[in-house]
């Protein structure tokens, strides 16, 4: 499990599914970022490139959660020893991940084609909202705009309309782990067959992918079924949330009618055991009421203890920071932190045998590791400088 300590720091190079892996990584905000860190903590080398301006822009909150395990450098790519700069890094890389509007990398003399030019090999990912064709590639967007055209956002919420979400799904479904998917691919491919791909990742195509259930309903009753009326939308009383009456909420999944068994058990109601799935939105409007009644009458405590996190289907819904302090994510080595004193980080949900992911470093500054990288790339100290004074890197 990840954990910071010196053996599992050890033994985090041993193993490592992409020890050897060079990824350099060009994304700013949350998708792309925390897609090359999934690569970052299965032990790639992954070098974070950012301009010499305002770099990643994302919070310093959030860029410190999607950034641990790697190194960065900044690099002026609007600068032609810049560009020079970075195809030289691209010599050596494996993957090269960027999450610009479609045209920025290409407008900087570092587009798929001026970088395969210089190795072949190279997997070359973009992530975009609405992929590199199509009429909308040059559309910029956020998560909620590819949800909306990808008929997704139609489907989340409840009858009132689409709901905002904290866990953006079009970026994180949709772009971080269809781009690790499409990496991955790739890389497999490139290493038997010597040569890479440009990697096009649309996250509007991404989550769309993905919406299966919508398209299920279309298929079978001639129309997709408007959020609230589907089983997982708020049409079954056994499948929804419920307040407690601490003012918390409990997750009733008891979908399958032995789970609805042991919820009814556990209530001591087997009067309401035959009323399961009724199929009769009158006999559900009845029985959620009657669930409400009996959830809203104690605190989630008392349901925590009675249903043990999970009988019946029925879980508390929890905080994140109860969350990452329950047992079984700690088991799961989920609740990760650089070191003793340094804020808790999510763990790699990737789990694999022989190997323990690990937080080697923690998000890098800005540039951090310019020198290292150059060094290392092959330049010397006076080259690094001359760099410096053009003002190529910073
Ligand atoms: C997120 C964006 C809307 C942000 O728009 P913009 O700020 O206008 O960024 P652009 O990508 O269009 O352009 C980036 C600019 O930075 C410049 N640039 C980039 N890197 C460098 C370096 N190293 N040096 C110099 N200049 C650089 C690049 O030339 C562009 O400049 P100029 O050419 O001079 O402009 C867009 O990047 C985008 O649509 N990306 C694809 C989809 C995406 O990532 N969506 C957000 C998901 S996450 C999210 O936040 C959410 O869902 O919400």
């Amino acid at each position: 499990m990840m954990t910071s300590s010196p053996e599992s720091l050890a033994s985090a190079s041993k193993g490592a599914p992409l020890a050897g892996v060079r990824v350099l990584d060009l994304t700013r905000l949350l998708p792309g970022p925390l897609g090359a860190m999934h690569l970052a903590d299965l032990g790639a080398d992954v070098i974070k490139i950012e301009d010499t301006g305002a770099g990643d822009y994302a919070s310093p909150s959030v860029r410190a959660l999607v950034n641990r395990n790697k190194r960065a450098i900044r690099i002026d790519l609007k600068h032609a020893q810049g560009v020079a700069t970075l195809l030289r890094l691209c010599r050596e890389a494996d993957v090269l991940v960027e999450g610009f509007r479609p045209g920025v990398m290409q407008r900087l003399g570092v587009g798929y084609e001026a970088v395969a030019a210089v190795n072949p090999r190279i997997v070359y990912c973009s992530i975009s909202g609405f992929g590199q064709t199509g009429p909308l590639c040059d559309t910029p967007g956020h998560d909620l705009n590819y949800a909306a055209l990808a008929g997704v956002a139609d489907q989340i919420g409840n009858a009132a309309g689409p709901a905002l979400s904290n866990l953006p799904v079009a970026d994180l479904l949709g772009g971080t782990m269809t781009a690790v998917a499409g990496i991955l691919a790739a890389l497999f491919d490139a290493a038997r067959s010597g040569r890479g791909r440009h990697v096009d990742i649309a996250m509007a195509d991404g989550v769309l992918a993905h919406a299966v259930l919508p398209l299920a309903g279309l298929h079978q009753h001639g129309s997709v079924p408007p959020i609230g009326h589907s089983a997982l939308t708020g049409a079954l009383a056994c499948y929804g949330y419920y307040r407690t009456a601490d003012g918390r909420q409990l997750a009733v999944g008891a979908l399958e009618p032995k789970f609805w068994n042991d919820l009814c058990r556990l209530l001591e109601r087997p009067d309401l055991a035959p009323l399961h799935r009724s199929g009769d939105a009158a006999t559900e409007e009845r029985l959620r009421a009657e669930l409400a009644a009996i959830f809203g009458a104690r605190p989630l405590a008392h349901w925590r203890g009675l249903f043990h996190d999970g009988t019946g289907c029925v879980t508390p819904v929890l905080r994140i920071d109860e969350t990452l302090a329950h047992p079984h994510f700690r088991a799961r080595g989920m609740r990760v932190a650089a070191d003793a004193a340094a804020p808790p980080q999510l763990g790699c949900p990737i789990k694999m045998t022989g190997f323990e992911p690990a937080v080697a470093r923690p998000a890098p500054r800005a540039g951090e590791h310019t020198d290292e990288i150059l060094r290392q790339a092959g330049l010397d100290a006076s080259a690094v400088a001359a760099l410096r004074a053009a003002g190529a890197i910073d």
